[in-house]
């Protein structure tokens, strides 16, 4: 196997009193994508920002190609701002409302000191490539589509040549026809590329086809991760099946009626006691109550923390 391209060990991410990221170790692989899943306030974002080094871990480690992010000097911290980028989830917010989308994307060339006269014909073919014309150029974020505003987000992010991407809500809010281009687009850029993707969404449909493992947040853990088409199939974790269950004609053969998530997640200030899904889960019983489950391997290899698996 490959060794990992991002890893996380142990990594704690704290706002304040709040552990919005509580310990989490993963591996994300080059070439693949990962799919992280859970309501919001489950902690994706977080746990996004950390990936790309916009937070740091309070404890815990990134490791980018084996090397820890806490450890990089100036040149690896400068290589690694180039290899890592972010496709954030609403893009005229994140562009800068005074630069025309030319600005746009000339501005990473110019952080990293590349000659943008010499990289520029690649820029254009980058825009061709994410199905911009030039005509686009002199416009400003919010003179243009919301799908157009996405492939420029898309078009920067891939401008230093990257090799990990996390996208942060790629689709939300577009329409779904649109959201489908994005998904073939944000596929065929992976292959042509050799680009290794997380992708946060709430979205399972598109997560669904893009992602080939999967995690499961909730409260700041993984509660399920593994083979995304297992997943899919047979959901091991009663909150992932809630989550499959409520997106609409994910699973025409489902046969079980579908599972309804109650209530809303806590607050991570407010931690249940026991497992952190028991107030919301059908399945919790006293154990569950007052016992925290471990992380457990199932037979198929996938890691789930339940104490009644639905496998
Ligand atoms: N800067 C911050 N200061 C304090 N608390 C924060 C901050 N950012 C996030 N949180 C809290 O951390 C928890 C996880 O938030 P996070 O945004 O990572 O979750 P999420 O799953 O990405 O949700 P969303 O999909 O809404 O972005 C939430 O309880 C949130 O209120």
């Amino acid at each position: 196997m490959q060794p990992a391209l991002i890893a996380l060990e142990d990594a704690t991410v704290t706002y304040g009193g709040i552990r919005a990221v509580d310990g989490i170790s993963l591996e994300i692989r080059p070439g693949e994508t990962l799919g992280l899943i859970g309501e919001s306030g489950s902690g994706k974002s977080s746990l996004a920002r950390l990936l790309v080094g916009l937070v740091r871990p309070s404890a815990g480690r990134v490791l980018f190609d084996g090397g820890d992010l806490a450890r990089q000097d100036r040149a690896q911290r400068q290589r690694f701002r180039r290899d890592v980028q972010m496709i954030f989830q609403d893009p005229v917010a994140s562009l800068s409302p005074r630069l025309t989308i030319r600005r746009l994307l000339a501005e990473p060339l110019a952080i990293h000191g590349i000659d943008e006269a010499k990289a520029w014909p690649g820029v254009l073919d980058l825009l061709r490539r994410v199905g911009l014309n030039e005509t686009l150029l002199g416009k400003y974020p919010h003179q243009v589509s919301g799908g157009q505003a996405r492939r420029v987000g898309i078009a920067r992010a891939l401008i230093l040549r990257p090799r990990l991407v996390v996208a942060d809500e790629p689709t939300a809010g577009l329409d779904v026809s649109v959201q489908g281009e994005l998904v073939n687009l944000m596929s065929e850029l992976q292959r042509d590329y050799g680009l290794t993707y997380l992708l946060v969404s709430h979205n399972l449909k598109v997560v669904r086809v893009m992602a080939d493992r999967f995690a499961v947040m909730y409260l700041g853990q993984f509660v399920e991760t593994g083979p995304a088409a297992e997943i899919f199939r047979r959901p091991a974790h009663p909150y992932t099946r809630a989550l499959i269950d409520a997106t609409p004609r994910l699973d025409p053969d489902r046969t079980h009626p579908p599972a309804v998530l109650y209530g809303e997640i806590p607050s991570p200030s407010h931690l249940p006691p026991g497992c952190r899904f028991q107030g919301r889960c059908p399945h919790a019983d006293d154990h569950c109550r007052t016992v925290e489950p471990p992380p457990t391997t199932l037979a198929d290899g996938r890691m789930v923390r339940c104490h009644k698996p639905l496998i």
